[in-house]
């Protein structure tokens, strides 16, 4: 199989996360049904779908925190409960918790034990861990006076500390200001460009479209799409001539969408030569114009909400 290229340039043939066949059912509730999807290395993949849709069920089963009734999530091939050591493969946040009388510090060096860590380089590692979320300034005052998006970034740096390959977030956005959301964006980005890998859970769509490479789409516990983030919102260039019948011809048919008696929808990148034949055929031109990548038009039409997160 040829590997695909990222925003970051990285081949990702290779998939971190197998999730295969997953079903749940709490009683009569079937939280998830036959969910299958890959998650690429390397990349940044975003697993979106509105409240109650199976997000965190999926991450919960992944990170082994629920049995599955039938199927499998895999690491490496592996269950979570499987890994020798897990916290060094996948850093994870489900939902940030830490004791608001405790410093950040505190909180961070006691995980860092827990981890069993070295002690030489337990140090390093919280320090470097709050400095990459921006929090060495407020890393002595108590969590209980940090604001939300702190307490946000607290627990990255938590999921940070094994230095692990892969991220998995749970709805990292919620709750945060406009500047914690850039934050986020900035820091999966840079992520992915380290070559490493992350899953990131949310049913706002905005909050994370311009940052994922690839998306998972899941709604009522089904997956209903899982590609890349480019091809799903690829744009398209509308077209309204009273010559369609002509132009389409001309255009050879190749992508071209009958839309109406005088328009034609036809790829997204097709513009310049569709104003190149017009002209050279003298074909009167009504309208072209193209729309950009758009996830949030697929989310909708595949999930049949709005994407701005009201379930
Ligand atoms: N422990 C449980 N017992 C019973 N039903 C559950 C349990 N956990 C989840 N569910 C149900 O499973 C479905 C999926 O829930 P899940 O929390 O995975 O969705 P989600 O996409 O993460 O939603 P949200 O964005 O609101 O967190 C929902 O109908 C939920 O009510």
């Amino acid at each position: 199989m040829v590997g695909e290229r990222t925003r970051s340039g990285r081949d990702t043939a290779a998939a971190i996360v197998d999730v295969r066949g997953l079903t749940k059912r709490y009683g009569r509730v079937a939280a998830l049904q036959d969910v299958s999807f890959t998650v690429p290395a390397g990349a940044v993949t975003g697993f979106l779908g509105a409240n109650g849709s199976g997000k965190t069920t999926t991450l919960r089963i992944l990170l082994g925190l629920v049995a599955p009734t039938s199927g499998s999530a895999l690491i490496h091939g592996r269950p979570y409960r499987e890994m020798s050591d897990p916290a060094r493969t996948v850093g994870a946040v489900l939902e940030p918790t830490a004791h608001p009388a405790r410093t950040g510090l505190d909180h961070l060096r006691c995980l860092a034990l827990a981890l069993g860590l070295p002690r030489r380089s337990r140090r390093h590692a919280v320090d470097e861990v709050l400095g990459t979320v921006e929090l060495t300034a407020a890393a002595d005052r108590p969590v209980g006076a940090y604001s939300l998006g702190m307490r946000g970034r607290l627990a990255i740096a938590c999921a940070l500390l094994g230095d692990p390959e892969l991220l998995v977030l749970d709805e990292p956005a919620n709750g945060l200001d406009p500047e914690g959301i850039r934050w986020l964006r900035r820091f999966l980005r840079d992520w992915a460009a380290q070559g490493r890998s992350a899953l990131v859970s949310s049913h706002v769509l905005a909050e994370v479209a311009q940052t994922v490479d690839h998306v998972v789409i899941i709604d009522r516990g089904r997956v209903v799409l899982a590609a890349e983030a480019a091809a799903v919102g690829a744009g398209r260039v509308e077209v309204r001539t009273p010559q369609a019948d002509q132009l389409a011809q001309l255009l050879g048919g190749a992508g071209v969408v009958r839309t109406g008696h005088d328009s034609l929808r036809l790829p997204y990148g097709s513009a310049e030569r569709v104003g190149q034949l017009c002209a050279l055929h003298g074909i009167p031109l009504v309208e072209l114009h193209t729309t950009g990548p758009d996830l949030e038009r697929a989310f909708f039409e595949l999930t049949g909400r709005a994407a701005g997160g009201a379930a």
